[in-house]
């Protein structure tokens, strides 16, 4: 008999409805539980196991565009791909979600793509927006958290604001398990500095906009 193959985690329909339904009401949603355990832990463990070699520092902008700007951000990163059996699990969870989302908010989600972060104690990322309008295919952003056992007073929290606002809407503690999913365009935000290193996923669903630039595309 074939060995089945192991089951890929998912998350319930039940919670993409909660999902799509934050989104709607408040252009972000919050879920606290919902990954599958053990994909939290051979997370957990694929990024605390990376070397600082493994890491790059992270940059802003894409492509050509990218330039270090250490006075905005001073993470380090890492690109997730489907060649690492944890990587690949949450790829396909987070592939899930895309479905899902475009099935209930007609999203037109084209794919997804995300790194690991790792901030050492002290780094930061100030306030930014992840996308804007025009200029970007990036529109929901979506942050995972991996540490255990975070305390008040390790700092870290990720801020979110309104557009214009100085007070933020939200602020966030980088809990082990928690994902923030939120609209690119619509929530300026921040990273605090942390006491302790602070590790997360941070990704983005995007569309697909190749032909922005072709004026009366031939059919
Ligand atoms: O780690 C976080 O809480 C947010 C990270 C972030 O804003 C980004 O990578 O664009
Ligand atoms: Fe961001």
């Amino acid at each position: 008999m074939q060995p089945t193959e192991p089951a890929i985690p998912t998350f319930t329909e039940e919670l993409y409805d909660n999902i799509a339904d934050q989104l709607v009401e408040q252009g972000y949603a919050i879920i606290r539980r919902g990954f599958d355990p053990s994909l939290l832990m051979q997370l957990n463990q694929r990024v605390q196991g990376l070397d600082d070699g493994d890491f790059q520092q992270a940059g802003i902008g894409r492509g050509d565009d990218n330039q270090l700007n250490e006075t905005i951000r001073t993470d380090s990163i890492r690109w997730l791909t489907h060649s690492n059996g944890a990587e690949c699990q949450f790829l396909q969870c987070m592939e899930g979600l895309r479905i899902a989302l475009n099935r209930r908010l007609f999203m037109g989600l084209f794919d997804y793509e995300c790194h690991f972060a790792h901030y050492a104690p002290g780094d930061f990322y100030k306030r930014h927006l992840d996308a804007f309008r025009g200029r970007t295919n990036r529109v929901l952003s979506a942050v995972l958290y991996l540490n255990h056992e975070w305390q008040d007073d390790d700092g870290g929290e990720l801020l979110m604001y309104e557009r214009k606002q100085k007070q933020p809407l939200l602020s966030l503690r980088p809990e082990y398990g928690t994902m923030i999913i939120f609209l690119s365009e619509r929530f300026p935000h921040e990273v605090l500095a942390a006491k302790r290193d602070r590790y997360s996923i941070a990704g983005w669903f995007r569309v697909n906009n190749s032909l922005g630039d072709v004026i009366d595309p031939a059919r």
